[in-house]
């Protein structure tokens, strides 16, 4: 049997660096077996040379010149595991320009300045894949952009940030601290370097945008998506949630709609209430689903491990041996053409809400805040009351509303002289109206 070597230059080697090493390792023979082709990592930039890691590297191998292993004339294709915008994004380029194929894991870079990268890739006639980009080991692009190139997609909505979905869990579950259980999701490998990234929602969006734009065909990037984290979350929002039977989770959810001027997209990620029967609720630690509904295939479901060093490497190693094959056959899978997009803003959007505020106990009172609900045609589904001596704390489930008309709401309530506060405002997502 004859193989065909191809040399890979391998960025970073951190959690998914270390893991892609050892599972080229572990997978080198039946890949030369089943695709005959010889995976070899020929070199290994790091940003230190002198750091443990997780993987013996032959000293030969590693270099903390990157720009020298993507110019290298003996590498064939490099692999991009740093993250960041720079200098992952000219070492991205650069390798392009010089016909390598890339594969890489980076959103941030992809959600940013994804069309000059796709460009560059397109004019040098070589592959630009990231499936390990967007919900780690899932298989999501691939699909999207291969068995769904057909389907008119109308909406996405998943759970993508692994890290943030182990912080839910293990806070509403077993009643860990919010750093706590962030700090051991830094140390299983989930987060980011910098992991306010995941907290506040940036990574969620940068990837929700990544989705959005394969998915509809046009150019979103992560400024477009309106993006709010779950550092503001208390546990008491957890159990209140809990006992009226729904599940917190940071959603990316992205839609569109036709009008008579053209389509419009909609891209957001936000904390949301996901009534605890709605598969969504049962998505627990790292793992990460995403639901794609489409006109005439209807509504897909992808379900897996979204962050960590194995899972997201074992996506590389797909991406690589795609990208390998195509080099051989001296072929490139195309990018479909981005139209531009109108983004319709997060005002114009209709959601249930969950509202919780803390008024003064007295007659009357509840009477107020409920008219001024109605007055901006805002209805409530469900309401609970819970006296706390001269305050009480209110609930409120509204129907589907629209957000402008929530948010007029909510600053008219504010300024009642028998509200104390307004706490967290949560919408509600998978219910009857949403
Ligand atoms: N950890 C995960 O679960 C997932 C990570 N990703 C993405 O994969 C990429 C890497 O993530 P991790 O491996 O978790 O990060 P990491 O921080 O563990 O690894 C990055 C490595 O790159 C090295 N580095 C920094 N600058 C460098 C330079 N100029 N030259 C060579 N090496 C350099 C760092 O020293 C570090 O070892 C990021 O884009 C991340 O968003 C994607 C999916 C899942
Ligand atoms: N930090 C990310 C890693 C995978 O993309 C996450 O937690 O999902
Ligand atoms: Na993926």
């Amino acid at each position: 049997m004859t193989t065909t070597p191809v040399r890979i230059g391998l960025l970073g080697c951190g959690n998914v660096g270390a893991a892609f090493v050892q599972l080229v390792e572990r997978r080198h023979d039946e890949i030369a077996n089943r695709h005959q082709i010889d995976l070899q990592i020929t070199r290994v930039a790091v940003r230190n040379l002198s750091r443990e890691r997780a993987v013996d590297l032959d000293e030969a191998v590693l270099t903390h010149d990157a720009d020298a292993v993507v110019h290298d004339p003996d590498i064939d294709l490099v692999v991009e595991v740093i993250g960041g915008i720079e200098p992952a994004r000219h070492l991205t380029l650069s390798a392009l320009k010089a016909g390598k194929p890339v594969i890489s894991a980076n959103k941030e870079l992809l959600a940013n300045l994804g069309a000059e990268i796709y460009e560059a890739a397109g004019d040098a006639g070589v592959d630009i894949l990231f499936e390990a980009a967007v919900a780690g080991g899932i298989p999501l692009i691939r699909p999207l952009r291969e068995s769904l190139a057909g389907e008119d997609i109308r909406r996405v909505v998943g759970i993508v940030n692994g890290t943030t979905n182990y912080v839910l869990s293990r806070m509403a579950e077993e009643h860990v601290s919010f750093g706590e259980a962030l700090a051991e999701a830094q140390e299983l490998g989930y987060a980011e370097r910098d992991p306010t990234a995941d907290v506040e929602g940036f990574d969620a969006s940068a990837k929700a945008a990544i989705i959005a734009s394969i998915a509809f065909g046009v150019q979103v990037v992560a400024g477009d998506v309106y993006r709010e984290g779950i550092a503001e979350l208390t546990p008491g929002d957890l159990s209140f949630a809990a006992r009226l039977g729904y599940v917190v989770k940071l959603l990316a959810i992205a839609e569109r709609f036709d009008t008579p001027d053209g389509a419009e997209v909609a891209v957001r990620v936000h904390p949301a209430m996901v009534p605890e029967h709605h598969p969504l609720a049962a998505v627990r630690e790292s793992f990460n689903a995403v639901f794609v509904e489409g006109a005439a295939v209807g509504d897909l479901m992808f379900y897996g491990r979204g962050a960590g060093g194995d899972p997201t490497a074992s996506a590389v190693l797909g991406d690589v041996i795609d990208a390998a094959l195509n080099l051989t056959n001296g072929r490139a899978s195309r990018l479909s053409r981005l139209s531009e997009a109108t983004i319709r803003p997060i005002d114009d959007l209709r959601s249930e809400y969950y509202i919780n505020m803390d008024l003064a106990d007295r007659p009357g009172a509840l009477a107020t805040v409920a008219g001024v609900f109605g007055d901006h045609g805002v209805s409530i589904r469900a309401m609970e009351q819970e006296g706390m001596g001269a305050e009480a704390r209110l609930v409120f489930i509204t129907h589907g509303a629209v957000e402008s008309a929530v948010q007029s709401t909510l600053a008219a309530v504010r300024d009642l002289e028998v509200v104390d506060r307004v706490g967290s405002v949560l919408r509600v997502v998978g219910g009857d109206d949403s």
